[in-house]
Order: structure tokens, then sequence, then C-alpha cells
């Protein structure tokens, strides 16, 4: 990418610094003390529930709120500058796209206002919009739309791709493609942000994932190290004669489902689990053990930290607990 080898200035600096980046609204925290770094070149999922504060940090990490604390970089350079210079192409939730005007007529508009542009018909490959170029942008689909937001994102050849939730409203087939492409964006040495609430998106996408949880960093983790870390296997079988309070009894299962003759069973001692199986009543046949998927390690870890009790209050909140409600900045 040519806009890679132009910024030697900054080369070595994180596409991404956060340094202890805190944001209220009121009496909502919605996120205290953030710190973490993203490498150039990385991919990184950010999950978390609703209202944890992802689109906070987003928001923050572009320049579009003012953190009430804290310090956010993106290639060394304040969030407004890296913007400026084209190193940075978002994908929001929020944002109208003109209407009444053809998807190729927008993006020849946004090409023109662009300083170092991409080559349309690139823009348009990438994006994967080149059938509906004749299209009005106010009668596309919503997965077709968040094509144009994601084709409006890289006209200036981004090194840094921010995304909230891009496949919101994509079938399965657009949203597949989308992944192939992002994926060959970070090949081509992109740095990736998305939030997503699609776990197996994050787990096939993301080389590393952060969970925010009460706009708290609750794991930085890749995702192999995240579903290894709950330590329950998933165990499935069938069986004819199986009951759920009997499998519920069993050594090591904390959670059962039984769907007619099929039972999986989540169990934190699968050794113990699978012993009693053989020498039990049940008769198990085709049994099979995996690991715990994305999902299952996202909401134990989540639930987890739901259970604890609140952490003490902090110096952020002592300092900005009498801060006005509505104090969302416009910087740029
Ligand atoms: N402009 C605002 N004014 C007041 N409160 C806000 C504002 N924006 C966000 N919040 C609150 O801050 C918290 C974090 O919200 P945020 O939108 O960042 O979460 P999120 O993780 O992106 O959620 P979702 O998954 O639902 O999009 C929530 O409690 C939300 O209600």
């Amino acid at each position: 990418m040519g806009s890679v080898i132009g910024h030697p200035v900054s080369q070595r600096a994180p596409a991404i610094s956060a340094e202890d980046v805190s944001k209220r609204y009121g009496e909502v925290r919605a996120v205290a003390g953030l710190d973490f770094q993203v490498e150039p070149g990385q991919a990184v999922g950010l999950l978390g529930p609703n209202g944890a504060g992802k689109s906070t940090t987003l928001d923050m990490l572009l320049g579009l709120i003012r953190p009430d604390s804290g310090q956010v970089r993106l290639f060394g350079l304040r969030p407004s500058e890296a913007i400026r210079e084209g190193r940075v192409g978002a994908m929001l939730q929020s944002g109208g796209l003109m209407p009444e005007v053809k998807v190729r007529d927008l993006i020849r508009l946004v090409h023109r206002l662009a300083r170092r542009p991409l080559p349309i018909p690139e823009i348009m490959r990438q994006a994967d919009i080149e059938d509906i170029g004749g299209h009005r942008v106010d009668r596309l689909s919503g997965g077709q739309r968040q094509r144009i937001r994601f084709a409006l994102a890289i006209v200036e050849d981004p090194e840094l791709i921010v995304l909230d939730e891009p496949t919101a409203g994509m079938d399965v087939a657009a949203r597949n493609r989308f992944w192939e492409n992002m994926r060959a964006q970070t090949r081509a040495g992109r740095t990736l942000l998305f939030a997503t609430h699609y776990m197996e998106e994050a787990d096939s996408a993301a080389d590393r994932i952060l969970v925010l949880h009460q706009g708290r960093l609750l794991a930085d983790s890749t995702p192999a190290a995240m579903k290894a870390r709950t330590g329950l296997r998933r165990l499935t079988f069938t069986s004819s004669t199986a009951a759920l309070d009997g499998l519920r009894r069993l050594p090591g299962v904390v959670e059962a489902q039984l769907r007619h003759d099929s039972v999986e069973l989540h169990s934190s001692d699968s050794d113990a689990t699978v012993e009693a199986l053989i020498h039990g009543e049940l008769r198990p046949r085709d049994l099979e053990i995996t690991g715990l998927g994305l999902e299952q390690a996202y909401l134990s870890l989540t639930a987890e930290a739901a259970a604890e009790p609140r952490a003490p209050r902090t110096d952020f909140d002592r300092t900005h607990s009498d801060r006005a409600n509505s104090d969302k900045e416009e910087v740029r």
C-alpha cells in the first residue's frame, strides 16, 4: 500500500494507543481507564454486551468525542491529524448517505474531495459494489448500504480501518465476502479494529480480541486463548434413554441440553464425565468432545464479571461525579 510507505515519520508508532482513557455521560461511566495498544497490521475485534462502551471507545479513537481524561494517539498523532492525513478510515453505525444519487456518482464525489484517493474501480472492487454502481443509494438494502459505507471508508487508502458492527444487516453470503475482503486488507498491511456482536466473525477475522465490560477491559487475548481459558469442554452424543435430570447429575457437568435423542453437555471434567457415561446406562453413540466456542467463552467471561461486586470507586469517579449530563463534544 502506497500510504504505508508514504508515512515514514511515525511508522514505528502503534497504529492505536489508548492510555488510561475515560469517558462519562452524567452518571453513566461509559469508559473507565482503558489502556491498550494495537500494532500495525493487527486485526482486533472489540466485543462486549450492549452498553459496554464499544461505540464510545471507537468515537474517542476517531476524535469524534473527547475523553474526560487519558490520551488517544493513532500512528503517534492526534486522531484529527491522523484522519486529516488520510491514514484512518471509519465505518460507523450512524451517519446517513446522500439520497437520490447513484452509487457510482457518490463514490466519484467523495473521490474528487479526497487528497490521495485510490482509483475508483479499485474502491468499487474492494468494497464489492461493482454490481450496484448504477443503483440509487436510497433504494439499497441495509447490507448494500453497509458496503457503500465501507467504500467511503477506504477512498483514501487508509492504513487503519475502524468498523462499528460492519456486517449488521448483511446476509450470510455478503457477510462472508466482506470478511474475506477484510482478511485481504490485513494481509496488505492494513490495521483493522472492529466492534461486533457476531462471535464467529471475531473468531475468524480477529487475531486479537478485546472484551469490554462496563467500560473496562475485561480480556485482551487471542480467540484461541480465550476459548481455552474457560477449561470447559463440550460433549455431544446420541442416546435413546437419556433424561435431563440424570445428565445434570453426571460428574463434571455444568450444563445439559437434550433435543429428541441428541445430547449436548458442557463439562468442567470431561474425563470424569466420559468415564461415567461409558460405565452408565445411557449407551452413548457418536460421542464427540470439543472445546467450547468463542461465544460460550465470551458468555462465561461476561457472566463472571457481572456476578462480581462492583469495583471500588476510583479517583476518576470522585473527580467527575458532578459532570453535566450531555457532554458529548464534537472536536472535528
Ligand atoms: N450520548 C450519550 N449520552 C448519554 N449516555 C450515553 C451516550 N452514549 C452512550 N451512552 C451510554 O454509555 C454507555 C456505553 O454506551 P456505548 O454506546 O459506548 O456502548 P456499546 O458497547 O457500543 O453498546 P451497543 O453494543 O449497544 O452498541 C451506555 O450505558 C450508554 O447508554
